[in-house]
């Protein structure tokens, strides 16, 4: 059994009152509770209390703003932070306040436990020192998902230190934004942010990329020059694609990082090296370790803290906040706005995102420039976000997908410009005909686009007999199969 201790907990939520003194009480401690900040502050008046775990939205208070104010008046009593407001903000601004540790609402019981054991054990050196509260600024990364909760945990941890990390992750999950975050928001943020990626560069050329080289240290070295480490001095080195690295630039890297200091190519002296290494990959270092591709001994001094970020289809609850932040961001540069109905934002949370954040990113895009409606429904999403990712043959006309994404008037009204403006005659077999024959052939594909060229569905769809359907498809020419392409559209009306 733990020492006994006593813990206040201040919730205005009586069900987790009840909960946490349960699991804290099973754990052998002493449970005072309230549910505002004065009843806080009457206990730790008293000189009740070895460990304080507080929500930060109280009736009366902020609970992150009374973390200083706690910790001037009782310094040797740790503050645990519950948060739903679950936020990389919440958390790093929980450290920076001094709080002993942040858990995001909902917790693990046994996590908190551990937590309060912990704080209690450490009590005196606990509560850490400010560093600096950047209050309301805004901060870059989205998502509030348990599993981006573990990476802002994490980062708010090490970002006041000068830990190497390792961030790990498939292809466009923020990895790079990572990086960045634990630059902007940590000790170094005055200094240079540098990356260097290792799959973008020539093999042959990352060492003297790396480390720069002396005049005449090989043929063409014209002049000295500069490499990353040196550039990124005072500052973060992000080395994206580590798993890429060759074996002699590796060789080097750890020596860099076993000494501190570094030496360019074909120099002679040593230069401190005084730069925070942030790596990344989306590879699996352990195969490439096993197959004798990266050295293994690297690979534990750069992944002091691992951080794994998870894939997009991983945590699919934060697709509609992610989707309406491109769209705003979209905005913000210009693009007209657009806002997702109920029906597009569910078809945006079934897609499997293999490009992660930075394919739904560039699909919000897509949308914001394309689409012609402000609100966006799922056809619309699908018509721009699916089919887009078709060979560029086989993508649609852009009136399909005028004709699938809405205003029509429009439509017609260009067709009729374009097609019979300027006195020109009109088409042989009629006008009506001819434009309902423009119109049908979108339709129809439009149709066995959204049932995935299931015509039995699509004839459902349009309310025609599946016959009708097939007849319809013969006729215009549009090639019915399975599968989400059809052929593209490359009709244009005859002038007579
Ligand atoms: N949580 C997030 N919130 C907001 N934007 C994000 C988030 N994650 C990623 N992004 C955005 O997605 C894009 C891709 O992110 P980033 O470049 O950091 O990914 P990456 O994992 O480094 O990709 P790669 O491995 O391909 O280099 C960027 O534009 C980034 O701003």
């Amino acid at each position: 059994m733990s020492t006994p201790a006593t813990i206040i907990v201040v919730d205005d939520d009586a069900g987790i009152r009840t909960v946490v003194r349960q699991a804290l009480q099973r754990a052998g401690h002493l449970v005072r509770t309230t549910d505002n900040a004065t009843g806080m502050w009457k206990l730790i008046e008293e000189g009740v209390g070895d460990v304080l775990v507080t929500d930060v939205l109280l009736p009366d208070a902020n609970g992150l703003d009374m973390i200083p104010l706690v910790t001037a008046r009782r310094p040797d009593l740790p503050v645990i932070v519950m948060s739903a407001q679950n936020t990389l903000s919440t958390a790093v601004r929980a450290t920076e306040q001094g709080a002993f540790d942040y858990l995001p609402k909902p917790f693990d019981l046994n996590e908190l436990t551990r937590t309060v054991q912990s704080a209690f054990e450490s009590k005196g050196a606990s509560n850490r020192s400010q560093s600096h509260a950047d209050d309301g600024e805004a901060l870059p990364m989205i998502g509030r998902s348990a599993a981006m909760q573990e990476v802002y945990r994490t980062l708010a941890r090490v970002i006041p230190t000068d830990l190497t990390v390792m961030v790990l992750g498939e292809s466009g999950t923020g990895k790079e934004l990572v990086a960045r975050a634990l630059h902007d928001l940590g000790p170094r943020r005055t200094g240079p942010f540098v990356a260097i990626n290792m799959a973008a560069i020539p093999r042959e050329l990352i060492e003297t990329e790396l480390f720069g080289h002396e005049r005449g240290a090989f043929t063409g070295a014209a002049a000295r020059s500069t490499g990353r480490f040196e550039q990124a001095q005072g500052g973060t080195l992000f080395l994206d694609e580590i798993g890429d690295m060759p074996m002699d630039a590796q060789t080097r890297l750890l020596r860099v990082l076993q000494s501190g200091e570094f030496m360019t190519v074909g120099g002679a002296r040593a230069l401190k090296a005084d730069v925070r290494i942030v790596a990344a990959t989306h590879k699996d270092l352990r195969r490439l370790i096993d197959a004798g591709m990266f050295r293994e001994d690297l690979y534990y001094r750069l992944n002091v803290v691992p951080i794994r970020l998870p894939p997009l289809r991983g945590r699919r609850e934060d697709i509609p906040e992610l989707a309406r932040h491109f769209l705003d961001r979209a905005t913000a540069e210009g693009l007209p706005r657009k806002t997702l109905d109920a029906s597009a934002v569910a078809w945006l949370m079934e897609q499997s995102w293999p490009g992660n954040v930075r394919e739904l990113e560039n699909a919000m895009r897509r949308l914001a420039a394309l689409a012609r409606d402000e609100q966006i429904s799922a056809a619309v999403a699908e018509l721009w976000i699916a089919r887009a990712d078709l060979p560029a043959e086989r993508a649609p006309a852009p009136d399909q997908a005028v004709a699938a994404g809405g205003s029509l008037e429009a439509l017609v009204a260009q067709w009729l410009q374009r097609n019979v403006a300027d006195g020109a005659r009109p088409p042989e077999d009629g006008l009506y005909d001819r434009l309902l024959a423009e119109f049908e052939r979108p339709l129809l594909e439009t149709a066995l686009l959204l049932t995935r060229g299931n015509q039995l569905k699509a004839a459902k769809l349009l309310g025609v007999n599946r016959n009708t359907l097939r007849k319809m498809l013969t006729d215009r020419g549009v090639e019915p199969q399975t599968g989400r392409g059809v052929e593209p559209h490359t009709g244009r009306g005859r002038n007579g």
